[in-house]
């Protein structure tokens, strides 16, 4: 049984990264999830992750509460007029990263959006397809909606149900602004994240061997799904484009007082540097929310076989989960360091049975 206040029978259509992260979420609040995707694999493998059963082909029996279109932005429109036609749901939704250009084609395809609610949830990593998802994707993230004038407020109120069902929390807003805020705090700072690890494809070995943290924050969001990234770039290019030229400006203003290397010109580097540590201390924390936050436990390991299955093992033996993990190579050297994220609760528990076993944890 689905918990009170919330939508009880939703139908996800595209059951990747979001979509699947969606239905994980409402699955875990009780609601029936139904799913959908031109994609037979990914269908199977959302069902088979526990994401809802498959739509049964054709007109829906009766309307689910909600139908979420977890489709890239181009197909939007097509996908809420096809989902309208067969009668999914009494209440629709999007989740795509760019609001104005989708809602207009709508409009122009004739469809109904008294029961139409764009959505944005502003959440999600640099994979894509359902394997990536994670039911506690949205937690404590904003939600972006957008309701276009017609949309009636029982759309509104399921809409916002479904992003607070999902941990997320409601902002309302206009399309035309949602789609300049994100081109400034999302898709810019892709493209720059990007231009940034494309420099890494003539790196050689010596610079590669010396990447440390700060050029993977840099660049975790340039592994992404270029197809995704070029139908969101494209479909919001002007705020986009004015966000690039303001920070092409700034890194050519720097190039050129560093050439310069007068005391002046580094003053005037250092100028842009405190600009960055006062727009950076300006992003707000996660709205409220529970936060994912995990310690990592890092272990020395050499680099032989069997050695991962070992250290898991006795994680289990411990009795701890292991929400991720990640491996630093060293260089030239037969030695990693395993990074293994858990509960807070869990990391001493975890270091102090792995030391016993002979592994090193330092700390
Ligand atoms: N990736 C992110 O971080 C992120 C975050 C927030 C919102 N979004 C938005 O969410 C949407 C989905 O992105 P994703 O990252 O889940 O992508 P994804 O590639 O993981 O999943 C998209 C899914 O939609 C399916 N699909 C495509 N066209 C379809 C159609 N016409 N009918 C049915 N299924 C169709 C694909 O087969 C695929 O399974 C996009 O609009 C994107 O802008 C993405
Ligand atoms: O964190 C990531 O990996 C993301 O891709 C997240 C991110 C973002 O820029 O914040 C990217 C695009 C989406 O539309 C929403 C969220």
């Amino acid at each position: 049984m689905a918990e009170e206040g919330i939508p009880g029978r939703v139908v996800v259509v595209g059951t990747g990264l979001i979509g699947t992260s969606i239905a994980l979420a409402m699955r875990k609040r009780g609601a029936e999830v139904l799913l959908t995707d031109r994609d037979a694999a990914s269908l199977r493998m959302a069902v088979e992750l526990g994401a809802g059963q498959a739509l049964p082909d054709g007109a829906a029996e009766e309307p689910a509460d909600l139908a979420v279109l977890a489709v890239p932005p181009a197909a939007v429109a097509v996908t809420l007029l096809d989902a309208q036609k067969r009668g999914l749901a009494k209440v629709y939704t999007d989740v795509a990263s760019v609001k104005a250009l989708p809602l207009a084609q709508a409009a122009q395809l004739g469809c109904d959006l008294s029961v139409f609610v764009a959505g944005h949830p502003l959440a999600g990593r640099e994979r894509s397809g359902p394997a990536a998802a994670q039911d506690d994707l949205f937690l404590g993230r904003p939600w972006a909606l957008c309701a276009p004038p017609e949309a009636k407020p029982e759309a509104v109120e399921a809409v916002t149900a479904l992003a607070r069902a999902c941990g997320a929390e409601p902002v309302t807003v206009d399309a035309e602004e949602h789609d300049r805020a994100v081109a400034l705090v999302s898709h810019g700072p892709h493209v720059v994240s990007a231009a940034v690890a494309a420099r890494l494809t003539v790196a050689d070995d010596v610079a590669l061997g010396l990447a440390g943290q700060g050029v993977r924050d840099v660049t975790r969001i340039a592994a992404s799904d270029p197809r995704l990234w070029i139908g969101i770039l494209s479909a919001n290019s002007e705020p986009v484009a004015e966000v690039l030229e303001a920070v092409a400006t700034d890194l050519a203003v720097a190039a050129s007082l560093l050439r310069d290397g007068s005391e002046g010109a580094a003053a005037h580097v250092a100028d842009l540097l405190l600009r960055g540590n006062a727009g950076r201390a300006r992003i707000p924390g996660k709205h409220g929310g529970d936060q994912k936050t995990y310690a990592v436990v890092p272990v020395m390991i050499p680099d032989r076989p069997g050695e991962l299955a070992m250290i898991f093992q006795a994680a289990g033996i411990a009795g701890v989960n292991i929400e991720d993990v990640a491996i630093e190579h060293s260089p030239g050297r037969p030695l990693g360091v395993l990074e293994i994220s858990v509960k807070p609760e869990a990391a001493e528990r975890l270091a102090e049975e792995l030391r016993a076993r002979g592994w090193s944890v330092p700390g």
